[in-house]
């Protein structure tokens, strides 16, 4: 076994034996992916994604065609062709909503009153572990990100099924549910583990209530005493809703798609859209925000000097401030251009509850820096579309008022977008058919081959 210093010898040694053949510095020429035409990112030349698929679950769009021009739009989604406000309006002062929207997804109907009574009580019974689950799995070896505690209870999941490889819709519909149904325990249950592990916090499992909805049971089982407000439990569950479904070209939904075109088993294909929705660019965005909010504030003293603001805002887009990357987070996406109606909508929500909390400061800074990256974006990047907030911007804000830890910001997204994740797994299934495998050109050049013998 080796020590630290061991460790860190063994890994020198490999970065100078990389260093050696160059591996560490290969690129490949950037100008041969114009020459060969590749759709970097799958992208056409004015941005938009590549066509590769057919959906009926959602609907996303950022342009209309006006005579023959596609011209930016207030960003519209639709589920399953009810548009996103229309449902949140509807569901005003209702309490299982973000049930509703699965039935919806994954069935194609809004539910009639005992249908939704029906699926509540059927989810509510898919919300149970496997006995020993916590003890033999998410105990062991606490991940201090909560989304790989996931992924790794997701694919342990598969353990446990009597029937975990057949890929028939009416299995896949039951796999589907249990996942959705133990989403909420598998992230917090996970987060308390690291808590206590790591942390030296008290460990506590609360399990879920079958009467409760999913928000209610998260916040139930998250906070020590157990108890939450209606208040709370409603702007979870609208965060849930708006989170639920994004088409099929989002990088973990396309995930999703991919990994089941090869027709491996449900545990597999999430936990590969778990492993997707984690990285910065996508869901795990929200916890950047929050992250480049803390330094933010850190460097900017006075949070309405927007000259002060824009100047750091540019100092985080030039790449030398924060991450270093050149991103401000929770800004810009690939499809939306004006807006983003579910940063519309936790906006609104952040306004309302910042007020109430007294946290009015903090919100204007949260307007001040999406209006001058906004602006910054267009001037320095030179977009060829308009540059709006995305749903990762507020959502940090929002849920930092209810009280949920950073930790949990990309799971709650995870927990509402697996009930996507499934209405695409069953749509590949019954509609994809074939295997996903674009093309890629080989640039290298073919070399004859040397014995090791005969190798200086
Ligand atoms: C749930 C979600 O996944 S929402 C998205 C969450 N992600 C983020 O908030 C991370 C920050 N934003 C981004 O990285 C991007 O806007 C993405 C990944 C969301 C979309 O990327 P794209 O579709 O490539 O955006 P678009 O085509 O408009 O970008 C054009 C250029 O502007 C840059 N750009 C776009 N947004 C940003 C940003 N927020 N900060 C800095 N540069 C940006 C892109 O990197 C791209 O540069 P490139 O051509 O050199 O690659
Ligand atoms: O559509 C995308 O590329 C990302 C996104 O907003 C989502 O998945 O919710």
């Amino acid at each position: 076994m080796l020590n630290d210093d061991e460790r860190r010898i063994r890994d020198d040694r490999m970065m100078v034996l990389a260093g050696q053949s160059g591996g560490l510095s290969r690129q490949i020429d950037p100008s041969l992916y114009s020459t060969y035409g590749v759709k970097r990112g799958l992208r056409e030349a004015n941005g938009r994604g590549v066509l590769t698929g057919l959906t009926e679950i959602s609907d996303v769009n950022g342009h209309r065609d006006v005579d023959g021009k596609s011209v930016p739009i207030e960003g519209e989604l639709y589920y399953q062709g009810y548009k996103i406000t229309d449902l949140v309006e509807g569901f005003r002062n209702h309490r299982f909503n973000f049930e509703e929207v699965t039935y919806l997804l994954l069935f194609g109907e809004l539910p009639n009153r005992k249908q939704l009574r029906d699926f509540i009580d059927l989810l509510g019974q898919y919300r149970e572990l496997p006995s020993k689950f916590v003890r033999d799995v998410i105990m062991k070896a606490p991940s201090a990100n909560i989304m790989n505690g996931m992924q790794r209870s997701v694919l342990t999941l598969y353990s446990y099924d009597s029937d975990p490889d057949d890929i028939t819709i009416p299995n896949v519909l039951r796999q589907s549910m249990l996942l959705i149904g133990v989403m909420p325990m598998i992230a917090v249950y996970n987060y308390h583990a690291y808590q206590h592990y790591h942390n030296d916090r008290s460990l506590i499992i609360r399990y879920p209530d079958e009467e409760l909805s999913a928000a209610e049971n998260i916040l139930r089982m998250l906070r020590d005493d157990g108890q939450y407000t209606e208040l709370e439990a409603r702007v979870l569950d609208a965060c849930l809703v708006i989170h639920a479904e994004h088409g099929g070209g989002n990088n973990s939904t396309f995930t999703t798609h991919v990994v089941s075109s090869t027709g491996t088993d449900t545990y597999s294909a999430v936990a590969a859209s778990l492993a997707s929705l984690k990285g910065p660019k996508h869901g795990g965005a929200n916890l950047k925000v929050e992250n480049m909010f803390k330094d933010i504030k850190e460097h900017v003293n006075n949070w309405e000097d927007e000259g002060a603001i824009r100047a750091y805002v540019e100092q985080i887009i030039d790449g030398e401030a924060f991450d270093h990357t050149g991103l401000v987070y929770g800004m810009g996406h690939a499809i939306y251009t004006l807006s983003d109606p579910r940063a519309v909508i936790l906006k609104e929500k952040a306004k309302k509850l910042s007020e109430a909390k007294g946290l009015e400061e903090e919100f204007n800074l949260y307007q001040t820096v999406e209006k001058v990256s906004a602006e910054l974006l267009t001037e320095k990047r030179h977009l060829s579309k308009p540059v709006c907030c995305n749903v990762d911007f507020y959502s940090g804000f929002v849920y930092s008022m209810l009280g949920i830890p950073r930790q949990l910001f990309t799971p709650i997204f995870a927990m509402a977008r697996i009930s996507g994740w499934c209405a695409h797994r069953m749509e590949e299934i019954s509609s994809g058919g074939k295997i996903i495998r674009p093309a890629y050109k080989y640039v290298g050049h073919h070399r004859t081959y040397h014995k090791l013998e005969d190798r200086s």
